[in-house]
């Protein structure tokens, strides 16, 4: 018979896949197929994301020219955060911004995840 309990057996990735399924309502529309995974991680990781070792989630930092500039990128992010109602963590001290990304719902990373990531790589790039 299966049961959350008899999943924990089961790969990491498919008890992630539960527990996003279950938490998110039902809707799995977020979670990455492991080609996705591959191809997301190698694009973002050309423009600076790192994966954390300890848990699974996105690293980057970002430098900008001042305190004023760098909180105006975060205004803008956090505005998009609220739009898709995911939300970064995030360190800002003077010009530069510590981004850390992962879907607490689903306990690691999913496509909200790469969606924030590009959209912050596009706003650092335009300023
Ligand atoms: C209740 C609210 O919808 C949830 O807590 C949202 C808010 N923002 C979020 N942000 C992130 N990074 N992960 C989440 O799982 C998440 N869930």
């Amino acid at each position: 018979m299966f049961t959350l309990s008899s999943v924990r057996q089961w790969p990491r990735a498919l008890s992630r896949l539960t527990r996003c399924y279950s938490r998110a309502g039902g809707m799995a529309a977020d979670w990455l197929s492991s080609a996705e995974r591959e191809q997301f991680l190698l694009e973002l990781k050309d423009t600076g994301w790192m994966e954390v070792e300890d848990r699974d989630a996105l690293h980057k930092e970002l430098h900008f020219k001042s305190f004023n500039q760098a909180f105006g990128f975060m205004c803008r992010v956090a505005l998009q955060a609220e739009k898709m109602n995911h939300h970064p963590e995030w360190f800002n001290v003077y010009n530069k911004v510590q981004i850390t990304l992962s879907t607490h719902d689903c306990g690691g990373l999913s496509k909200k995840d790469i969606r924030l990531a590009k959209f912050i790589d596009k706003v650092a790039l335009s300023l």
